[in-house]
């Protein structure tokens, strides 16, 4: 049995993971697991490099495929039933927070500050007849139940054209609330009654009528009325008279399903969603959606599935990439047209996602997917970052989330102990070699027209100095450390394309790159990646689209042209090295003086193609100017570190780190390894029997003086 085997993952899975020597599952993975298989709400933060994406892809590869199975034995379903049932909840007429069954008859929010409200799909009209249908309560929490018109709002009771009669024993229409019968709570059954002959509402609990609860204007009255809930923290239960009512229906009334055909009216805030039948699952329908910040990422984790997959054969587990490109909104609609099914929704690198402005999406994408599955199961929720512990990942984790579980090995951004980084401070007052230089890379143009010319002490002078300065900082961090493979930041995709022709130009092969950055075909991108990957070119020269998630086997080294505006994007750009338990060097090269940079923000009509705009952004300009060492002090607040400073040498001294490793390779003398465990570990289990021995006595020395 393999260790992963131990922690439930199934043996099919376990080979494929062997196959891939990963011998012990990793910290995360052995937390989030379990959590998973189990059936939580996870949220993942754990450290750059960690093997989240398998703490999250393993499980959930599990149960897809044990679901896939059950369909083929034609055991899952089951509570759906083959039937249609057009009397259901609607899936889409409800509030954010409201979860339905897939069969349509039972609904839950869990949200417990707001109020979320739901109708059915179908309802009556005609202004004539006498409709009945039961709602039970079937756990605790703040209900109002009732009759409302398409247009009413969902919060049942609080506009004229809604009826409902709540568990604290009010009734409200027009947000008057009126005490009415009595209180009702969990277990109780509330009979819903609407006379379209008389234009009056009425109510029963258990069975015993509670007497007219409001007439209904004139107005209305000859509208739509569909059954309508509203909950707090709450969850009810409904019957439209499919099945047997629990109560005798009152005299006169019929079940509301029993409606004529002419009378029904289909409820238009639904826009035509699928009919229950469609709920039974379908082999083909997703049943997990792993949303990633960029294609490069979907695709490495689209990777990871396959290889997790090997061996799991009958049924076959479907995987299928979206990416950005050609047919990729037909291939969305048709696919996430079927999210009924769908279990498990992933937000990986979540944060990254917020800040890219995917908030509303995957609030689409998630109000799309009912909250309790057709075997029964709770929607899962997967959310993962090595920068989690943000405000707004809180956030969406309250609005959306089914109390999930931290899995937080730190308790804050950190940074793993495998990843050495340091700063090298470029300073142009210092180091004047850039008044003498004569080849140097390409500088951005922001001061093309600026009067910047050695001898100077402008700001510009100084800026456009820092510009040339980093081009050969990054040539001698290259060459210092020998390094023949790194992933090199730069901050705007202009600052790549220059650097890349620069490190062509002075080295040839010995300096040979790609880029990788957003304004580069998807193709090239992909093909820069894998030329990278397979050791074709030293250098993958890139913005922060690759900042996150990107696992590269062995990277030894990074370098931060400039560093990151936003401090958790520091943390996942150094986290590209040190992965896996392997050592890696990150070297940011820091300007003492501020740079002026290209800023183009949504008022820039070209967004930057061919932009000379250098005013600054306060008059819509697009240019600011950038203060790294701010950028600095906050990244080191925020990872309550000090980074270690190398000088321009960028030498990195003799220390505790260095000397004892390669980068790029797995530590020896230090770390997890059993090697050598018991030399490492007596010096600290001598201090540690030391200090008992001293507790001991003090406590002895207390304990008698008491005495
Ligand atoms: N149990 C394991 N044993 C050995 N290697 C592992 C294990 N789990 C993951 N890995 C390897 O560790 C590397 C990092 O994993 P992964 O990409 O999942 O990290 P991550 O936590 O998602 O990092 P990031 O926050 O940067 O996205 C990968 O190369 C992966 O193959």
């Amino acid at each position: 049995m393999t260790a992963f085997e131990e922690f439930g993952v199934m043996p099919e899975i376990g080979q494929a993971i062997d196959e891939m020597e990963w011998m012990l599952p990793t910290d995360v993975q052995a937390e989030a697991i379990p959590l998973i298989l189990g059936g939580g709400d996870v949220l993942m933060a754990a450290e750059t490099g960690s093997g989240k994406t398998g703490a999250f892809c393993l499980p959930i590869l599990q149960i897809v495929w044990e679901t896939l199975r059950d369909i083929k034995e034609g055991k899952a379903g089951k509570p759906v039933g083959h039937k249609a049932k057009p009397w259901t909840l609607s899936f889409t007429d409800r509030g954010n927070a409201m979860a339905v069954t897939p069969d349509g008859l039972r609904c839950q929010s869990r949200e417990f500050k707001e109020w979320h409200g739901c109708r059915a799909s179908t309802g009556v009209r005609g202004g004539k007849g006498k409709y009945y249908y039961e709602a039970t309560v079937t756990d605790e929490g703040l209900c109002r139940v009732g009759w409302s018109t398409e247009i009413a709002a969902l919060d049942l009771g609080t506009d004229r054209f809604g009826f409902g009669f709540g568990g604290t024993g009010k009734k409200s229409n027009c947000k008057q609330f009126d005490n009415y019968g009595e209180a009702f709570g969990k277990c109780d059954v509330i009979g819903c009654c609407l006379d379209l002959d008389r234009g009056e509402v009425s109510f029963t609990k258990n069975g015993v009528s509670l007497g007219v609860a409001f007439r209904i204007d004139g107005n209305i009255k000859g509208g739509s009325f569909f059954p309508a809930v509203v909950l707090k923290n709450a969850e009810m239960s409904f019957n439209f008279g499919e099945t047997d009512f629990k109560h005798p229906v009152p005299e006169g009334f019929v079940a509301v399903c029993k409606v004529a055909h002419d009378n029904l009216a289909v409820n238009p805030n639904t826009g035509g969603e699928a009919s229950t039948q469609d709920l039974k699952p379908k082999p083909n329908a997703p049943q997990a959606l792993v949303i990633e910040p960029s294609r490069e990422l979907a695709e490495q984790t689209f990777n990871q599935i396959q290889k997790f997959k090997k061996h799991l054969k009958d049924p076959d587990v479907r995987e299928l990439l979206l990416i950005g490109g050609v047919n990729i909104k037909e291939q969305m609609e048709q696919r996430l047209r079927l999210l009924t099914n769908c279990k498990f929704f992933v937000l990986d690198e979540a944060d990254g996602l917020l800040k890219q402005g995917y908030t509303e999406l995957i609030e689409r994408l998630h109000k799309q997917i009912p909250k309790i599955t057709a075997d029964g199961r709770r929607l899962q929720m997967v959310v993962c970052s090595a920068t989690l512990h943000s405000f707004e990942v809180k956030k969406l984790a309250e609005r959306l989330m089914h109390f999930p579980t931290w899995v937080d090995l730190k308790g804050e951004d950190a940074v793993p102990e495998t990843v050495h980084h340091v700063v090298c401070m470029v300073d142009p007052q210092k180091d004047a070699s850039w008044q003498a230089m004569r080849a140097h890379v390409t500088t951005d143009g922001v001061h093309a027209k600026d009067n910047v010319r050695p001898g100077s002490n402008t700001a510009e002078t100084l800026s456009e100095a820092i510009k040339m300065l980093k081009g050969e900082y990054t040539l001698r961090a290259i060459n210092e450390h020998q390094m023949d493979r790194a992933i090199i930041f730069c901050r705007t995709k202009l600052d790549c394309d220059n650097l890349e022709r620069y490190l062509r130009q002075v080295g040839g092969q010995k300096y040979s790159c790609v880029c990788l950055h957003g304004d580069r075909k998807p193709q090239e991108r992909k093909a820069n990646l894998e030329k990278f990957k397979a050791k074709q070119v030293k250098f993958l020269i890139c913005t922060d689209v690759a900042a996150r998630g990107l696992d590269v086997t062995g990277l030894p080294f990074i370098i931060n042209v400039t560093l990151p505006d936003e401090k958790s994007n520091y943390v996942h750009r150094i986290g590209r090295v040190g992965r896996a338990e392997r050592m890696g060097l990150a070297i940011s090269l820091v300007a003492t003086v501020p740079e002026k940079v290209w800023y183009h923000g949504q008022w820039c009509s070209s967004r930057g193609k061919n932009c000379w705009n250098t005013q600054l952004t306060d008059v819509k300009g697009c240019c600011m100017w950038y203060d790294e060492k701010m950028y600095l002090a906050e990244i080191e607040d925020h990872l309550n570190v000090t980074i270690q400073q190398v000088d321009k040498d960028l030498k990195v001294p003799m220390n505790d780190f260095d000397g004892k490793v390669t980068y790029g390779e797995k530590r020896l003398n230090t770390g997890t390894g059993y090697k050598d465990h018991v030399e490492q570990l007596t010096p600290v289990v001598k201090e540690l029997a030391r200090l008992e021995r001293e507790a001991q006595v003090l406590y002895n020395k207390r304990f008698l003086v008491a005495q």
